[in-house]
């Protein structure tokens, strides 16, 4: 089969997100409805934490793939955003603050033990798979960030409009991904596009694509499963 063009590539890569991102989850548009419960949205909060504090790990393991220089130091960035730097703490501390924001400790974020069996086994797939992978699928697997800018505009206006217990300041995570965002999404594509060339090579990044869709929805399927009470 002939390769697609950069346009069809990508159209493809695009058509994935109207069908399988997370933001159609039934989870997702109960919260930006303003129908979660203060339980639901602690649960969530704790849980994704989870693939929060593993973003900068499977980051790493892609790292040590990428062939060229001037892409590992782009890269390595996606690592700092996450975990920070002294005076510049970084993501997962902004997700801290949303955890303490909506009444979770410090200490219950980080306690592994809490994390739901579903949301663990979806995250540790996720990480084995840019482990195991070779890295130009490890790297379109992050393309759900394509799709993610919209969604988190909209989670930054609907959260504070439905639920107002929860301060302004713990929604800073989602203001500084909508700033750092761009500079990853144009680098992913540039990665993703311009070095999958056989036709071959453009499916694997779609199944890595649809794969990572599973991982988030999977996640917003345990979290529903655990905290919202059956009527
Ligand atoms: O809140 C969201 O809905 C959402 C989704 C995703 C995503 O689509 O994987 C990411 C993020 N946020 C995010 O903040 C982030 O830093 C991020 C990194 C990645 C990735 O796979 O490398 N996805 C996402």
């Amino acid at each position: 089969m002939n390769a697609w063009s950069a346009e069809e590539f990508e159209a493809q890569l695009r058509s994935i997100g109207e069908k399988r991102y997370h933001h159609l989850h039934p989870f997702n548009e109960r919260m930006h409805a303003g129908l979660l419960t203060e339980e639901e949205f602690r649960g969530w909060v704790r849980n994704r934490f989870y693939y929060q504090v593993n973003l900068p790990v499977k980051d790493a393991f892609i790292l040590t793939k990428l062939p060229g220089r001037e892409d590992r130091r782009q890269w390595i960035q996606r690592i700092i955003d996450h975990d920070g730097r002294t005076g510049d703490e970084g993501g997962i501390e902004n997700w801290v603050r949303l955890g303490e924001a909506v009444g979770l400790t410090r200490r219950e974020l980080f306690d592994g033990d809490s994390v739901l069996p579903g949301v663990r086994f979806a995250v540790d797939a996720y990480v084995d798979f840019c482990q195991r992978k070779p890295w130009l699928e490890a790297v379109a697997s992050a393309l759900t960030e394509l799709f993610a800018p919209g969604l988190l505009s909209r989670r930054i206006a609907d959260v504070q409009q439905h639920y107002p217990w929860i301060a302004p300041e713990g929604l800073e995570y989602f203001r500084a991904r909508l700033t750092q965002q761009p500079k990853d999404i144009a680098h992913l594509l540039d990665l993703v596009i311009n070095h999958a060339e056989s036709r071959e090579q453009q499916d694997a990044c779609v199944r890595a694509l649809e794969f990572k869709c599973d991982v988030l929805w999977s996640l917003l399927d345990s979290v529903e499963l655990a905290y919202s009470k059956k009527p």
